[in-house]
């Protein structure tokens, strides 16, 4: 399985579901998406997280979790993805045949979908959901293709720790590269400087000090490369 990164702003994802599996996922997904969870009981937290959060604040609200009361079986789930429009389906009941239904319909209709229930021989198009720790814009995916969840999470508190202050870095070196660009610095010696700032301790460092320190670290290593 080959990780992408898939931008889900704008998108809803439907949530088929609402145990504990189905809150994890909603409560995940809607940290960009709108979030549709299908169910005939809902897990409190996911009750809690969707109060209050009813979907209708117009364009401008952030993404919302809704909860929809009902309990589709295997011919009728199909209904519920044809009405809601989502890019992603989550199948995540406690029924095998609900879930296998939800599967095949969103294939079907060439939609992304993320069985819960099953791990490892997937079609294209059926997603894992990986481990994920992030330090935006820094994100880093953990899975193990299925065989081990609880590895993916134990990896993912340890790995916690190794990129703190990475997203800094990214936007600090986001900035520094369209500097050298603008300033006309040729190519090759603009790559070497950003890869020296980004190994560079001193500007690791200097980020944990402050923007200002991190950023006297980084010209020294650029003026180093540029003026060898
Ligand atoms: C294939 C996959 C499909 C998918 O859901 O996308 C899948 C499938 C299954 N998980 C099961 C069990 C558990 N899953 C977790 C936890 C997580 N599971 C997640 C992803 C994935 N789980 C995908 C593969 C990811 C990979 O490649 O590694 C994480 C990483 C992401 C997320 O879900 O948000 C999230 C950690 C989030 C975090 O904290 O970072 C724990 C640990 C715990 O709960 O503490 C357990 C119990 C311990 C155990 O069994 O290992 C079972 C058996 C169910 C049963 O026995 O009935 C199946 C089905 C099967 O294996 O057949
Ligand atoms: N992928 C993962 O990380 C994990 C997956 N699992 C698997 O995920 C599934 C769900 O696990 P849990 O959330 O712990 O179970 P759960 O029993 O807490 O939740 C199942 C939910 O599905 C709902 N449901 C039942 N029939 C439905 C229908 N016809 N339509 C819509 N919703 C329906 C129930 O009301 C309940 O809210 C299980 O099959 C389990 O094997 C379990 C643990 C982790």
């Amino acid at each position: 399985m080959i990780p992408l990164y898939h931008d889900l702003s704008e998108e809803t994802v439907l949530v088929v579901g609402g145990g504990a599996v189905g809150r994890r996922k909603a409560l995940n997904f809607v940290e960009e998406a709108r979030v549709v969870v299908v169910s005939p009981a809902f897990d409190d937290r996911l009750i809690e997280a969707a109060t209050g959060n009813d979907g209708s604040g117009g364009d401008d609200a952030p993404p919302s979790i809704e909860l929809v009361r009902a309990a589709p079986d295997a011919e009728s789930v199909s209904e519920w993805i044809d009405r809601v429009a989502p890019a992603l389906v989550v199948a995540s009941t406690d029924d095998r045949a609900v879930n296998a239904a939800a599967e095949a319909t969103a294939l079907d209709s060439g939609l992304l979908v993320n069985r819960t229930d099953v791990s490892g021989g997937r079609d294209p198009g059926s997603v894992v959901v990986p481990a994920t720790v992030a330090d935006d814009p820094v994100r880093v995916a953990v899975s193990t293709g299925g065989q081990s969840p609880a590895l993916s999470k134990a990896l993912r508190e340890r790995i916690s720790a190794e990129i703190e202050g990475a997203g800094a870095m990214a936007e600090l070196t986001g900035e520094l590269r369209e500097e050298l660009s603008t300033a006309g610095v040729a190519p090759e010696i603009r790559r070497e400087a950003i890869r020296q700032v980004v190994r560079s301790e001193g500007v690791w460092k200097g980020l944990q000090k402050g923007r200002s320190k991190a950023r006297t670290e980084a010209n020294n290593v650029i003026e180093e490369v540029v003026d060898r």
